[in-house]
């Protein structure tokens, strides 16, 4: 699977790029501030439907103009698919070889990217939610139906909380207990079964990193079981905090506060892990997750990297160009230092010079 061509029209600081990528690696160089990360955002959108960046689809029409849009067109197994996003104020709009899409689990799937970026490293130090979000991320894209059932939990999520605040009485809130159980066990069991797939990988990759010297693992704070021994253990929790629930009218247990924990030589990542380590854990999730997506899907999803020449030293960059020459997937990388990069050793490379919202190879020279 491979990204023929791309399209950004008032894409935030992007009035018209057309882009045609090589099948393997590209470049998008250019000084700071320039459009290299708003073209990776335009990608990473097409792929998910949501910014990395978090930001609502307003922002990213450009400045002054009405609406922006996102056009590519998607090779798998020689068929072309054309996909396409058009945001209008709040309105996001999606269309698949140019009929309009209603439901978005038709769209997610057709254009799977996978993106490494700076912000990523500090999740290791950060808050819980974090952790939770680049499980999740990665959880759901190796098995859309995971998202289906992530949203009906936090549907009911939000019910319960409201009546929580309204000091609704117990019955009135009995049903929506069940209904949280249900969901949130079944939530805690997809994240746990994702992870007992991927941590094995995590845990060879680190080795690998490190050349055999530190051990790293990710536990999920729930014990692993049944999804009936999930539900008695949520029900038990619930039960624990319910008299303080009342009082601060909202949900306090359940996955929406699980706190998985990264662990580096048997310690705590978040509180005693060096730089080097949450940098070296990092990569080793994140090439876990593309081996694993590339085994569960059948194609190799396309990357996305931002500026990963700040991130990581010479020993991790090596590790992970090496391990990008030997699969066959396509690569976006976003640089400032264009000859570092086309050092890695890559046979095909194609760089596209961003400056001031527009590509110009001449003016780069
Ligand atoms: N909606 C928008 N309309 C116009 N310009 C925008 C919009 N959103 C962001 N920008 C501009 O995009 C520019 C940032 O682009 P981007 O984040 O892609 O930079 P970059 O080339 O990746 O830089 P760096 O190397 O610093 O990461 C900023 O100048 C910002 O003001």
């Amino acid at each position: 699977m491979y990204l023929r061509r791309l399209v950004l029209h008032n894409f935030r600081n992007l009035e018209h790029v057309e882009i045609l990528p090589d099948r393997r690696f590209n470049i998008l160089w250019g000084a700071n501030a320039q459009g290299k990360t708003n073209i990776l955002e335009g990608l990473y959108l097409l792929g998910h439907l949501k910014s990395f960046r978090g930001s609502p689809g307003s922002d990213m029409i450009r400045r002054k103009m009405p609406a922006g849009r996102l056009f590519a067109e998607v090779m798998r197994d020689s068929v072309l698919t054309t996909i396409e996003l058009t945001f209008r104020g709040q309105q996001k709009s999606a269309r698949i070889n140019g009929k309009p899409v209603s439901k978005s689990s038709e769209f997610l799937g057709l254009f799977p990217t996978i993106l490494f970026s700076p912000e990523e490293v500090g999740l290791a130090r950060g808050y819980p939610a974090g952790r939770r979000a680049l499980i999740d991320r990665a959880a759901f894209q190796a098995e859309p139906l995971f998202l289906e059932r992530a949203r009906a939990y936090q549907r009911c999520l939000q019910q319960r909380n409201q009546l929580l605040k309204e000091g609704c009485d117990a019955s009135q809130l009995s049903p929506w207990n069940e209904n949280l159980i249900l969901t949130g066990a079944r939530l805690r069991l997809d994240r746990i079964t994702y992870l007992q797939r991927l941590v094995p990988q995590l845990q060879e990759i680190y080795r690998q990193i490190t050349a055999g010297q530190e051990e790293a693992d990710l536990h999920y704070p729930t014990s692993a079981g049944t999804e009936k021994e999930l539900r008695e253990g949520f029900r038990k929790e619930l039960e624990q905090v319910a008299v303080q629930e009342r009082r601060l009218g909202r949900t306090l247990a359940g996955p929406h506060r699980d706190d998985p924990y990264f662990l580096v030589g048997g310690h705590s990542l978040r509180q005693y892990g060096s730089q080097g380590q949450q940098r070296s854990f990092m990569l080793a999730f994140k090439t876990a997750q593309i081996i694993d997506l590339e085994k569960i899907i059948g194609q190799q999803p396309v990357l996305l990297l931002d500026d990963m020449t700040g991130e990581l030293d010479r020993q991790r960059q090596d590790f992970f160009f090496q391990f990008l020459r030997s699969r066959q997937g396509q690569v976006f990388v976003t640089t400032t230092e264009l000859q570092a990069m086309c050092n890695k050793g890559f046979d095909d490379v194609r760089s596209f010079c961003v400056i001031k919202g527009s590509l110009n190879n001449d003016a780069c020279q």
